[in-house]
């Protein structure tokens, strides 16, 4: 462990210990170093003050607890501070110390702890915490509806989508992404704990086996239909490209979106059963890569160019390709889920389908139309929630909170 504190550590600190070691760590530059160096290790912190969120072109990590909130206090000023507390929340968990100075067994005995206590022990372990905000909490509540971002439009209707409402949309979402299940989980736990009376969640989604590299020194992982998955995404180290296709900017037309990105999440069951059944030609011809390598058709090796004459029409690839949607990239960052079985001797898994993104009406709606009326894919898929949101730009210093261009 380096000098930076574990939870272990500050549990052995007692309460007047934690308070002051808490806000010394919070202070710290940990927190702002560059994520390349922070990040030596899956148990080691990534920074949480910078220009961006982290969490968007972050590595991706190994597991996903995404959370969608809807806002149950109609209050706009009980809506900031929370904000607020959710911000020094995050900035003590995503460098592995506990929700609270306090902590999971300092506190009072007769109150409840400001920590749950079931990450005590763990690091840091690459927790990224990014914030979204749905195009719900732009209605009449907070006096927001002006400051809506066009791009922030709600999604058109896609064919042959199933969506389910109920695990659809959200008025703020939060995505947990660590190297441990547990880190993830204890995070959106103790997120929603300090939101009770101001917000309920209204769906929430596991993941794991990230579907998706967002840098060039991770290696592709695998779907569940058993494919290298992310070969040809927007990567951290393409600047000019994500300078381009990712970051919003003030001339956009939304000031307090500067420096954040746009996110659509889709939940995409797979049925696997009938996958599982598909020849391996058919599976090949249906992405336009191989199984093995994910070298495109006719070429060798996963790296190569793509030759898209060379794929079927409806092939996957040659449907989401930039080229075929005037050069709209996405940056994907899905993960792989299963959520046991539907009862009819089926599993329930598949995709949660995550991509961030500068304008969402030039970028997913165009890609996604084309997919949904011919990719041959969609015979083993059904899309079932959907949810678009405005992630704010970065969170600065311990001065700073998430949204605060929003609602300042
Ligand atoms: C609207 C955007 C997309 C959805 C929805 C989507 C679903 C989906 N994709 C796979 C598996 C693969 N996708 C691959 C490439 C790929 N997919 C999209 C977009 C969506 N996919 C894009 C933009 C691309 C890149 C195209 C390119 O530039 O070549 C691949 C190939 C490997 C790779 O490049 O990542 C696979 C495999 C599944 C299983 C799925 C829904 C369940
Ligand atoms: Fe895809």
């Amino acid at each position: 462990m380096n000098e930076r504190l574990s939870r272990r550590k500050v549990f052995g600190l007692g309460a007047a210990g934690v308070a002051a070691a808490g806000a010394g760590a919070i202070a710290s530059r940990s927190l702002l170093q560059e994520p390349a160096a922070a990040h030596a290790t899956t148990a080691d912190p990534f920074p949480f003050y910078g220009e961006h969120q982290a969490g968007i072109v972050t590595p991706a990590q190994d597991r996903l607890h995404f959370v969608a909130f809807d806002v149950v206090t109609d209050k706009r000023a009980e809506l900031v501070d929370l904000l607020q507390e959710w911000t020094a929340a995050a900035a003590r968990l995503t460098q592995g110390q506990e929700a609270g100075a306090l902590g999971a067994a300092g506190g009072s005995p007769e109150a409840a702890p400001d920590d749950t206590g079931e990450a005590l022990g763990l690091p840091a372990s690459g927790l990224t915490l990014t914030i979204g905000f749905g195009p719900s909490l732009f209605d009449r509540r907070f006096g927001l509806a002006a400051r809506r971002p066009a791009a922030l439009a709600d999604l058109p209707k896609f064919p042959g989508e199933q969506l389910v409402p109920e695990i659809s949309g959200g008025d703020l979402c939060v995505q947990a992404c660590a190297h441990d299940p547990q880190v993830a989980v204890h995070a959106i736990r103790n997120l929603t704990r300090i939101g009770f009376g101001k917000v309920s969640v209204r769906w929430s989604q596991l993941g794991f086996g990230r579907t998706s590299s967002t840098s060039r020194a991770q290696v592709t992982p695998r779907n569940l239909m058993g494919f290298k998955d992310g070969t040809n995404n927007m990567k951290l180290e393409d600047a000019a490209l994500l300078r381009d296709q990712l970051w919003a900017r003030a001339e956009d037309g939304t000031g307090w979106m500067a420096g954040g990105s746009y996110l659509v999440t889709r939940k995409i069951r797979m049925i696997v059963e009938t996958w599982d059944r598909t020849s391996l030609r058919e599976q090949e011809e249906i992405f336009g890569r191989s199984k093995g390598e994910g070298a495109p058709v006719g070429r060798k090796n996963e790296f190569d160019p793509v030759d898209l004459a060379a794929m079927k029409p409806d092939a996957h690839v040659r449907l989401a390709h930039p080229s075929s949607h005037g050069g709209a990239h996405l940056l994907r960052r899905g993960y792989n889920y299963v959520d046991g079985s539907d009862g009819l001797g089926r599993l329930d898994a598949g995709l949660f389908f995550i991509a961030y993104q500068r304008d969402p009406r030039k970028q997913f709606v165009p890609v996604q139309m084309g997919l949904a009326k011919a990719d041959r894919l969609n015979e083993y898929i059904k899309h079932v929630s959907s949810g678009v949101f405005a992630c704010p730009p970065g969170v600065r210093d311990a001065g700073d909170y998430w949204g605060r261009a929003l609602f300042g």
